[in-house]
């Protein structure tokens, strides 16, 4: 029996960075990964996708090119960019593992599983710690309908984990991020893509109208065939292709499938029970405020234990909970102040409430907007598309949250989310020194609507 401070199941963003940062701060800790190491966030997420969003946002500008004085037309092949991901993910998991190992984190492979509630099982090795995280994130959800078949039929999973089916037309189902992402990119990686969506793009999601206005016109000026508000019935798998019966009696034929159909947390074989620990009636880890399952010193963190499934949302319990071993009670959950983007034919990103959340808590939500329409930076590139929305207080001058759309959105929240959480944090987007010419510049003139049409000069200027 080999004795640890802490175990960690898992090693997607959540898991990895418990074990890192319980680490710098004195505890022995092992870690357990059944797969690739970095979980599903490297190698067939969020680093991938990004990979590839980047190539598809190069040939999207370069319908722009002509009226610089750069001539020719691109185009982009999946396979190239399969094995770009590719390199990208290795480089990014060596380095991982080279970090964990020289921290002296016990890096254990293999499928874990419980023994008891303070023992864990992983092949022939039986590792007991004081405290345990459960970090084993999520799967695919697979409509009954819809055959998995390698090169036909595929979740995103089987995308990255294989190299790319071949054949131009594909059939992208499922309106939610998934969706909304893999459209635009694969119709700029040479596919001609066909979207089998139940609902209009993120429809139902916490992004503002005017935030889902510009997102649809932008997927609009792509080459998309999209069919809104139907689903397939029937799906067979050809030898040369995919048969789609949708909905309203059409009949498609693709080349593959790319399902994008939602994911479920991931507890299968884990033998939870065994550890006392509780599971929801949708199969996620049931957790408190301070991320602890209902056995004290098990944790849960990330996509197993929050519906809200974003790798940025595990590398926030992974804090909140380090924080709770190391001293008990100390740190709640605040998933408000967790950043969310999107990554599609526009960027998007939100933080906080929007104003329905606001009303919802009998708050008057102020708008501070400015749009990037007139930007300089953003006219240089040719990418105008978007804004920035502040949502305050009308009565407290708070920020409650915000929304940016457009491009560098992702890189462009952080400056937020900084302030997030700070009751001056409107003085301090007032009063920080920009760089000049900057698409950030924009948090500023946000803010200074707040003063000039909501009455807010006070909060904003402190006069
Ligand atoms: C296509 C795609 C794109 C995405 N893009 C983004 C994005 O741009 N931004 C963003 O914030 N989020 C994105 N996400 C979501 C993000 O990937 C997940 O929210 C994140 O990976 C969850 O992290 P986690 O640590 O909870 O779990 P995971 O990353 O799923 O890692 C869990 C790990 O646990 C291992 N494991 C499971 N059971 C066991 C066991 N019994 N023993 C040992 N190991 C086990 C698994 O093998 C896995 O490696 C994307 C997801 C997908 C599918
Ligand atoms: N940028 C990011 O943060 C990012 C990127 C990708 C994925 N993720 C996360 O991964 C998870 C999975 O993403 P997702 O887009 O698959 O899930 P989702 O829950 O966001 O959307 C699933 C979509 O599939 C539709 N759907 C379900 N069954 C269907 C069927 N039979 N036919 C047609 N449509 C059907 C649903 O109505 C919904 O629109 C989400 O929690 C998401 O937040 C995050």
């Amino acid at each position: 029996m080999q004795q640890f401070d802490l175990i960690v199941i898992g090693s997607g963003p959540g898991g990895y960075r418990a074990a890192v940062l319980s680490t710098l701060r004195g505890l022995s800790v092992a870690i357990i990964e059944k797969a690739d190491w970095g979980g599903c966030c490297l190698n067939r997420g969020c680093v991938p996708k990004k990979d590839w969003h980047h190539t598809a946002q190069l040939v999207a500008a370069s319908r722009h090119f002509t009226r610089r004085g750069i001539s020719g037309v691109l185009s982009a092949e999946l396979d190239g960019a399969w094995q770009h991901q590719k390199k990208v993910v290795e480089t990014v998991r060596d380095s991982y593992t080279d970090y964990m190992k020289r921290l002296g984190i016990g890096a254990f492979n293999g499928a874990a599983n419980f023994v008891d509630a303070h023992t864990v099982a992983v092949g022939e090795a039986s590792l007991n710690a004081k405290h345990i995280i459960i970090a084993t994130g999520s799967s695919p959800l697979v409509p009954d309908a819809y055959p998995l078949t390698p090169g036909r039929v595929l979740t995103t999973d089987d995308l990255f984990n294989h190299a790319p089916p071949a054949g131009k037309r594909v059939a992208v189902v499922g309106s939610g991020v998934i969706g909304t992402e893999f459209a635009f990119i694969l119709s700029q990686l040479g596919r001609e893509v066909l979207w089998i969506a139940n609902s209009k793009p993120l429809a139902g999601s916490a992004y503002s109208q005017p935030a889902l206005k510009i997102l649809h016109e932008a997927l609009a000026r792509h080459d998309i065939q999209a069919r809104t508000g139907c689903r397939a019935e029937y799906v067979e798998v050809l030898p040369d292709g995919v048969r789609l019966a949708l909905g309203d009696g059409s009949v498609e034929t693709v080349d593959w499938v790319l399902l994008g159909t939602g994911r479920r947390p991931h507890t299968d074989n884990l033998v939870v029970d065994a550890a006392g620990v509780a599971l929801d009636a949708q199969g996620y880890v049931k957790v408190n405020a301070y991320l602890q399952t209902s056995v004290p010193h098990i944790y849960a963190i990330g996509d197993v234990a929050n519906p809200r499934m974003t790798a940025n949302q595990a590398l926030a319990d992974a804090a909140v909970a380090v924080a709770n071993i190391l001293s008990s009670g100390s740190r709640q959950q605040d998933a408000g102040a967790v950043p969310e983007l999107v990554y599609s034919a526009v960027e998007l990103g939100r933080i906080g409430m929007n104003e329905d959340d606001a009303e919802d808590a009998g708050l008057e939500p102020a708008v501070g907007f400015a749009a990037f329409e007139t930007n300089p930076r953003a006219l240089g590139q040719d990418d105008t598309d978007g804004f920035v929305r502040l949502i305050a207080d009308m009565d407290s001058g708070a920020l409650l949250g915000a929304e940016v759309v457009g491009a560098e959105a992702g890189e462009m929240i952080h400056a937020i989310a900084q302030q997030f959480g700070h009751d001056d944090a409107l003085a301090r987007f007032a009063g920080m020194f920009y760089n000049h010419p900057a698409r950030t510049e924009e948090i500023q003139n946000a803010t200074e609507t707040l003063a000039a049409k909501w009455g807010l000069a006070q909060q904003v200027f402190g006069e």
